[in-house]
């Protein structure tokens, strides 16, 4: 029988012949400390593929060996056909990135942020002027055009840095936490413009530890954390693998969490139990079915009366926290 991880990378590395980005026994090391210890990638044309994983799992360390701008300590890498570390030029002249920080000239309008991004390119002025113009109303920017970058919000920042990113047509863009920071209309309007680039063929790759994220844009992702890849899969396959269809999660109060969980194991059909010091989730079919025997031991006396009791779908967080033991977002 093939071990978690055999298994894990097996689906990460899936079945099509062409993919845009291969990766075998990726790793980065810091002196001592292995940042990422053996990843292994297949991400085929046209789809969104999601990196998700908590702060400091490695994600970030990943994407800079994806662009070339991180040297890999061990490992194969091909990007469309390249190896970044033997021809960076080739690769990143349909590479597009979208770093975590923005890194907008803040001084410069959000066109001509666009025309000298551009210029780095090569690109000439009759192909940037209306470039620029299509770029910045795909970012719903045309009425910032003649902003200066550090008068716009952080959603339309961070919608201007993917524009530039595609200032050069790239087949494959690497965004690594596009809406980190961001509040919630920001990144739907975000989502959005990632799904258009999508239906346009455009492959992308992304970096998350929003599990919403993750479910909303991705095709496929692997779960990363401690630099190594714990599944890979569908957001569909992996909740149904690794959790259940519902989830009951109950605050019994500070303290008599862990005892409650104790007496739910031994007198419920619960699938699966996972204490959290605020909270005790429980794993099953049917959340209603689970919250009627709940209630029915607290009124019987054998557990505390349930502070609060909600029931919803599971989730990708839940298949983290099932994996390691911990939540995505701390
Ligand atoms: N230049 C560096 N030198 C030493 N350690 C580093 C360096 N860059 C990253 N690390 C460490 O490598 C680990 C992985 O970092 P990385 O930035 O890839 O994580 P991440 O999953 O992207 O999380 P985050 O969302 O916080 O950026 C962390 O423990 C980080 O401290």
């Amino acid at each position: 029988m093939p071990s978690a991880t055999e298994t894990a990378t097996e689906t990460a590395a899936g079945t099509s012949g062409t993919s845009v980005i291969r990766a075998r026994g990726l790793r980065k090391h810091y002196g001592d400390f292995h940042a990422v210890q053996g990843i292994d990638l297949d991400v085929t044309p046209g789809e969104c593929f999601g990196l998700l994983g908590p702060n400091g799992a490695g994600k970030s360390t990943t994407m800079r060996m994806l662009a070339g701008v991180s040297q890999r300590t061990a490992g194969e890498l091909s990007i469309m056909g390249i190896d970044p570390e033997e021809d960076g030029p080739a690769v990143r002249a349909h590479l597009g990135v979208v770093p975590q920080q923005d890194n907008l000239d803040e001084e410069l309008t959000a066109r001509d942020n666009l025309l000298i991004y551009g210029r780095y390119f090569g690109l000439p002025y009759s192909y940037l002027k209306p470039k620029s113009l299509e770029l910045l109303e795909f970012a719903q920017l045309t009425d910032k055009a003649d902003t200066k970058a550090d008068a716009l919000s952080g959603g339309m920042k961070r919608r201007l840095v993917i524009a530039r990113a595609l200032v050069n047509e790239p087949q494959l863009l690497l965004l690594d936490e596009p809406t980190t920071g961001l509040d919630p209309q920001a990144r739907h309007i975000l989502w959005d413009r990632l799904y258009r680039l999508k239906e346009r063929g455009t492959t992308l790759v992304l970096t998350t530890h929003y599990m919403d994220e993750a479910e909303q844009l991705c095709d496929r992702l692997v779960v990363v954390d401690g630099g190594q890849i714990m599944a890979a899969g569908t957001p569909q396959a992996l909740i149904r693998e690794h959790a259940s269809r519902e989830v009951l999660e109950v605050r019994f109060g500070t303290d008599r969490n862990e005892a409650a969980a104790e007496v739910l194991r031994a007198e419920t059909r619960v699938h699966r139990i996972e204490v959290l010091p605020d909270r005790v989730l429980l794993y099953g079919d049917r959340a209603d079915e689970l919250q009627d025997a709940v209630t029915a031991l607290a009124e019987a006396g054998r557990v505390t009366a349930p502070v609060t009791a909600l029931t919803r779908r599971a989730s990708l967080e839940d298949v983290f926290l099932i994996l390691t033991g911990r939540t995505l977002v701390d």
